[in-house]
């Protein structure tokens, strides 16, 4: 089977539905945090967002041969070189869709998860930014399921690849 990239907005489920996925899935946030050994909002104090932007690409570039679930950070559309390495290669892109608000709300209550994104910004700010990468979210996606109110569970079983 092909691997498979799931896509979408902060608070999507993205790493929650990767793990239930199979067990040979990778988390990009996560093998950022063990590289830079830090979190990634501290990361976003000390050396900012572009530097972040930069790792985020390299470890994409890293994943797609040697993990069959992938999920990736919201912000990974941001980048043209990412939608074009997502594009060109021969994977699934599963972009997990969501109601603005119910997200917000889920990423104001991640205590676990500071998303520096997220937490500098206003609400309208934020539903700004969720606009403008819908359009970029669709652009690479090879499937779209809906996650509004569906348990991890029941979005599981609509992934079907
Ligand atoms: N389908 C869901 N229903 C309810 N809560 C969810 C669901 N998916 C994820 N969550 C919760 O929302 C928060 C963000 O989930 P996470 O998997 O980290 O999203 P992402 O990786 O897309 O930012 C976590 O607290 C998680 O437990
Ligand atoms: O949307 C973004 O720009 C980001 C999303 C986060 O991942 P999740 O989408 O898993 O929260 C994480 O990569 C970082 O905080 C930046
Ligand atoms: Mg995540």
């Amino acid at each position: 089977m092909k691997p498979t990239f799931l896509i979408g907005f902060m608070g999507s489920g993205k790493s929650t539905i990767a793990k239930l996925l199979a067990d040979d899935f990778v988390d990009l946030d996560t093998v950022i945090v063990e590289k830079i050994g830090m979190s990634i909002s501290d990361f976003f104090e000390q050396f900012g967002e572009a530097k972040f932007r930069e790792l985020e690409t390299e470890t994409l570039k890293s994943v797609s041969t040697t993990h069959q679930i992938i999920s990736t950070g919201g912000g990974i559309v941001m980048s043209e070189e990412n939608r074009q390495f997502l594009k060109d290669a021969d994977v699934n892109v599963v972009y997990l869709e969501g109601d603005f608000d119910k997200l917000y709300a889920r990423i104001l209550a991640d205590k676990e998860n500071i998303r520096p994104i997220a937490i500098s910004r206003t609400r309208e700010e934020l539903f700004d930014i969720y606009q403008h990468r819908a359009d970029l979210y669709d652009a690479v996606a090879t499937h779209k399921i809906c996650v509004t109110d569906k348990t991890p569970e029941e979005i599981v079983k609509e992934i079907q690849l």
